[in-house]
């Protein structure tokens, strides 16, 4: 079924294994939490249209594994991105610990440009928190990341995530702060224009629906 959208923005999900990366896309795209989730195995792959500020953007979501051992690739599907979750799991110190290796990837793998959400992931279980909500947002503003708690569980916040990060980059290209011709030529290091006009870095498949989660190296 064809589709039509002003804006096509590709976003990343990164961070550590088990903070619920799979899950906050799931419940984004099915509007429900996925029981039984088991690690990614590389990558897979969700969109979604949206409306955002009378604007039709299509996010085209990848979900990449947090284990270790797929970093190398992982790491080859940051090309391009516009935009990026980045997932620590509240109730573990360790993976908030790792967020700068992971924004370190973010920016020279993506673009110094990518906009980034904080996400503290499994806000519903309070009573288990390692990482307080004040220093997550200390460590935010130092980064220039906007921060957000959210529960893939509950969905709290999870909507708010995606549409803020694509509300700020719809914000950048409309005061100029963005050049989509620019940055995705510099994103997809060829020289080559975005694909069609209004396509913002579109390094993916365009044939994919919306509203699907599509499943690559599984
Ligand atoms: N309580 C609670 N559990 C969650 C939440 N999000 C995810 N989980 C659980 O956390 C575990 C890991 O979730 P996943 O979404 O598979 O984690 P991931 O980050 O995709 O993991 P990798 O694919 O290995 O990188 C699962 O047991 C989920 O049920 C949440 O918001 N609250």
């Amino acid at each position: 079924m064809s589709e039509t959208y002003d804006f096509l923005f590709k976003f990343l999900v990164i961070g550590s294994a088990g903070t619920g990366k799979s899950c906050l896309l799931h419940q984004f795209i099915e509007n429900k939490f996925k029981q039984d989730s088991n690690h990614t195995i590389g990558v897979e792959f969700g969109s979604r249209v949206v409306n955002v500020a009378g604007k039709t953007v299509k996010l085209q979501i990848w979900d990449t594994a947090g284990q270790e051992r797929f970093r190398s690739v992982t790491r080859s599907y940051y090309r391009g991105a516009a935009g990026a979750l980045l997932v620590y799991d509240i109730t573990s110190r360790e993976t908030y610990n790792a967020l700068t290796n992971w924004l370190t990837d973010a920016r020279t793998l993506a673009s110094p440009n990518i906009v980034i959400i904080l996400c503290g992931n499994k806000k519903d279980l309070d009573a288990d928190r390692e990482v307080t909500f004040l220093e997550a947002s200390r460590f935010a503003q130092e980064n220039e990341l906007i921060f957000l708690e959210t529960s893939a569980l509950t969905g709290e916040n999870v909507e708010e995530g995606f549409l803020k990060c694509a509300r700020i980059i719809l914000n950048k290209i409309e005061s100029g702060e963005l050049d989509p011709e620019r940055m995705g030529s510099e994103a997809d290091g060829d020289g080559a224009s975005p694909t069609a006009p209004g396509v913002f870095w579109c390094v993916v498949p365009l044939s994919a629906d919306s509203h699907t989660l599509d499943h690559l190296d599984k």
